[in-house]
């Protein structure tokens, strides 16, 4: 297994459909200092999807950022991507594994205990305590919020790094990286700011502080 800085994970904004827009701000996030790309595509169809997915790869080699795809396991790997997000309802991590490698990093969704504890004996990387908080990103498919007394308890139980996703911005970023969590997956925090680089710097020296401080 390998060694991953979950501090800031920048999730991609799908809802940015203009290529020279979506990949500027890829590159304001990565000046920035996001210290892993997840490249998350609800809408493209497979040729776009990976059209995208290459032009991130060179990008994010560039900055020696590792990149993970969202779903799409035959992307990462025709990409050559650093690995996948799975969701509970993806690709089983069993058979995700087995294509992939035992280097690849792959990240599971959790959104209950339940889930974090089964989780534990899994060949998996991190889980994506999801959501942590409220979020009109994703209106499909979301469990309720989790909020700081659900990470908690799911740290309490887990042996994993645990990366929040849902409703991350500054302002709550400090509290759930003291409450035991690796780091935060971010969409609209970064992608809907008039300043992508200097969000993400912000969103990293939070985590930095609160990192020196514990
Ligand atoms: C870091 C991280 N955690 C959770 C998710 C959500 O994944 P999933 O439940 O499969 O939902 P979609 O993102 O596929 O809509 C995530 N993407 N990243
Ligand atoms: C993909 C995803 N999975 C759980 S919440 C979410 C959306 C996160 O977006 P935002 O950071 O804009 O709330
Ligand atoms: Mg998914």
């Amino acid at each position: 297994m390998r060694m991953v800085d979950y501090a800031l994970m920048f999730v991609t904004d799908d809802r940015i459909t203009d290529d020279a827009t979506f990949l500027s701000i890829l590159e304001a996030a990565l000046k920035g200092g996001v210290t892993i790309v997840q490249l998350r595509e609800k809408q493209l169809d497979t040729a776009a999807f990976l059209t995208r997915a290459k032009a991130c790869k060179s990008l994010c080699s560039l900055f020696g950022v590792p990149l993970i795809i969202n779903d799409r396991l035959d992307i990462a790997l025709a990409v050559e991507a650093d690995g996948v997000h799975l969701g509970q309802k993806d690709m089983p991590v069993m058979e995700a594994r087995k294509l992939l490698g035992a280097e690849k990093i792959i990240g599971l969704s959790v959104s209950n205990v339940q889930q974090a504890a089964d989780a534990n004996a899994m060949n998996i990387d991190y889980i994506g305590l999801s959501p942590i908080f409220s979020t009109n990103t994703k209106t499909r498919d979301l469990e309720p919020p989790l909020r700081i007394d659900g990470l908690k308890e799911i740290r309490k139980v887990s042996n994993k790094p645990i990366v929040c996703i849902g409703g991350v911005d500054k302002t709550n970023t400090t509290e759930i990286i003291r409450n035991g969590s690796q780091g935060i997956a971010v969409i609209s925090a970064i992608s809907k700011s008039r300043d992508p680089e200097n969000e993400s710097k912000a969103l990293k020296n939070i985590i930095c502080q609160v990192g020196t401080q514990r």
